[in-house]
């Protein structure tokens, strides 16, 4: 059942982006709630890691507007955007750790960079967001390099958590996990939305993921976001990939095993 959510947290309004003549969003509309689980869905090259890029500020948009909470990041000064920044944390596909920092090191960086906090407080804190991700304490020492596929997007998650966001931006988190960790992924971005009211913003093609932790879901194609709604409501669009992706057999099984309508 769809929840009632918050205000707009972030409005995209008439986003164009284009790389050389490659035209990959035009007059590009999308709101995300506050509270809410958001999926990214659409066909490989429909641009929605290039989307997730445009709202963080790592791919400057031809044309439109991007707000976040209330700021238009494309025009903010330098102390807007820090405030914005302050309030987002992103997580990419394969976490992006710095290799050379421990967990607790790369949770640390953004804290470091951000807050005016003794060694210890900081910490104290890195450890709290590893603890909050699922992580045992023994792997506050390690090195990326040290840890599995699934503990890396955890640390990747508690990186992105750490300076208390109230919004992430998660490029396929479940991308390269066993189904039983992509599972548990699932579990813990839910618990993390009710525990800390937070918002998610997520790219993925895994539908057992959409199931488990989507509270909307919009629809990349035709260079914009086609359509947004609950996973319920996706059965009822009439468009070619919208109809292939969400009643195709892979659809079928992931509703099934969610136990029928989000
Ligand atoms: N820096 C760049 N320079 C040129 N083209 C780019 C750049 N970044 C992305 N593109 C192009 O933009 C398009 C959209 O890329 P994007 O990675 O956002 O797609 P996607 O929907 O996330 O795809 P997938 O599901 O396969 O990960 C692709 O055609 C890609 O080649």
């Amino acid at each position: 059942m769809a929840k009632v959510m918050g205000e707009n947290i972030i409005e995209v309004r008439g986003l164009k982006n284009q790389f050389g003549r490659n035209v990959i969003h035009e007059d590009l509309d999308l709101d995300v709630k506050r509270g809410e689980v958001l999926g990214i869905v659409g066909g490989s090259g429909t641009g929605k890691s290039v989307l997730l890029r445009s709202i963080v500020g790592l791919q400057k948009p031809k044309e439109g507007s991007i707000k976040a909470f209330g700021i238009d990041v494309l025009k903010a000064d330098p102390k807007e955007m820090a405030e914005v920044e302050n309030r987002w944390g992103v997580m990419f596909q394969d976490g992006a750790l710095f290799s050379s920092l421990t967990v607790r090191e790369n949770v640390e960086a953004p804290m470091r960079a951000r807050l005016k906090l003794d060694a210890q407080t900081r910490s104290a804190l890195a450890d709290l967001r590893i603890a909050m991700v699922g992580l045992p304490p023994k792997a506050t020492t390690l090195y990326p390099s040290e840890l599995s596929g699934g503990m890396r997007k955890r640390a990747g998650l508690a990186r992105a958590l750490a300076l208390d966001p109230d919004i992430v931006f998660l490029d396929e988190p479940t991308a390269g996990l066993d189904p039983i960790g992509a599972s548990d992924f699932d579990t813990l971005i839910k618990s993390l939305q009710k525990a800390m009211g937070l918002t998610v913003f997520m790219v993925t093609h895994d539908l057992d993921t959409l199931h488990a932790t989507c509270d909307r879901v919009a629809v990349l194609a035709e260079k914009k976001v086609l359509v947004t709604g609950t996973m319920a409501e996706m059965l009822d669009v009439d468009h070619p990939w919208v109809r292939e992706y969400f009643h195709g057999p892979r659809a079928h099984a992931a509703m099934t095993a969610s136990g029928g309508e989000n």
